[in-house]
């Protein structure tokens, strides 16, 4: 066991000293859609991690395209033997200097800030800004029924997942942010008080499903799930380990190679006793959702349709256009 650690620690080790390079080395691979960047790290034959970078300017919300590069990538990664953990994360900490495009034009690509070169760049300091707030308004019933269907998918392709998965929470993670956040395996945090992590939900007139609260539930437990739900709390870094969002809260600049070390510990435990272990702990929750898919679907697509719930996310839209910086 011992050993077993010590060896995938320099594996580890030595993929944190290379991270972040743009050319593959030594078994360095790396693939990417337009939306996520997949690096994986490790020699060939040996055990592999893989970080998997969101870069969805101007803040990683999770559009339609987004959810579904998102799972075409996990999948990829599930169906490579070799790797055994995935890191999550943003790509939006490198920075150069940035304009932000005039509020005039109006499409997504637009909206985002751009550096000197004309190329899209997120902004800084965000994990994920939670479920895209325009593939839930002024859309039809069609479409928000397909877009729920995306993200049932990717909640459960996560939560069920067989890879050891963490987080490493580089900047804030509201709602669907946080999402993504309580269906790893660990959770690691920047410790910067402007970011914060949590499920926000009631504070823009809408309600988590049930579904996502099981999962808060099962991360942070009853009672603080119900006080952090009905209030929307969204918890800086100290108070999000305090109550267990979050399981480590570090420097900044040592989240990457904090994480990359937490892995070595998890990887040294037999993939077979840790998955079914998963599984035990999680499929209960799981199967919850599975068995009403539809129903759900149906009722989040009716929900969201509402026009006094069209009215709460209108208003919160107009609430951030118009927030002073
Ligand atoms: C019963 C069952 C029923 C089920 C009922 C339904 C349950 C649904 C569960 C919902 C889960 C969710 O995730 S709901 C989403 C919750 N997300 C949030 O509340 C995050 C809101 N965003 C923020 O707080 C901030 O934007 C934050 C992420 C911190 C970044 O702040 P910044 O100052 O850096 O940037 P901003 O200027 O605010 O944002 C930059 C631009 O991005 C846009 N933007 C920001 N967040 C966005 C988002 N989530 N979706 C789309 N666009 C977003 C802003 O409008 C700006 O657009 P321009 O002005 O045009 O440039």
């Amino acid at each position: 066991m011992a050993m077993a650690l010590r060896a995938a620690s320099r594996v580890l080790l030595r993929a944190g000293s290379r991270l972040g390079r743009r050319e593959a080395v030594d078994g360095a691979r790396r693939f990417a859609n337009k939306r996520v960047l997949v690096e994986t790290e490790g020699a060939a034959g040996a055990t592999r991690i893989a970080v998997m970078k969101f870069r969805n300017p101007p803040v990683n919300s999770l559009s339609l395209d987004f959810l579904t590069e998102f799972v075409i990538s996990l999948e990829k990664l599930e169906n490579d033997k070799s790797i055994r953990g995935v890191i999550l994360t943003s790509d939006s900490l490198k920075r150069g200097n940035q304009t932000k495009v005039a509020a005039t034009e109006k499409t997504e690509e637009k909206r985002a800030t751009r550096d000197h070169g004309g190329r899209l760049q997120e902004r800084p300091g965000i994990f994920s800004a939670g479920l895209d707030l325009l593939e839930m308004y002024g859309r039809n019933p069609a479409h928000y029924a397909e877009y729920w269907k995306a993200v049932q998918e990717l909640w459960l392709r996560l939560y069920l997942s067989s890879l050891t998965l963490m987080s490493a929470i580089n900047g804030a993670s509201p709602a669907g942010g946080c999402l993504l956040a309580i269906t790893c395996d660990y959770r690691i945090m920047a410790d910067n008080p402007k970011y914060t992590i949590g499920l926000n939900e009631s504070l823009l007139g809408i309600v988590a499903p049930f579904w996502l609260k099981d999962n808060y539930v099962n991360t942070i437990g009853h009672r603080a799930a119900e006080r952090a739900l009905q209030l929307g709390t969204l918890f800086p870094p100290a108070e999000a380990l305090k109550v267990g969002v979050v399981d480590e809260v570090v420097p900044e600049d040592q989240v990457h190679s904090k994480t990359l070390s937490v892995m070595a510990k998890w990887l040294a435990i037999p993939d077979h006793s840790r998955q079914l272990t998963k599984t035990m702990m999680r499929k209960a929750t799981a199967d919850n959702l599975i068995k009403q898919r539809e129903a759900d679907i149906q009722n989040f697509a009716s929900f969201i349709s509402r026009d006094s719930i069209q009215k709460s996310l209108h208003m919160y839209l107009e609430k951030l256009k118009h927030k002073k910086g």
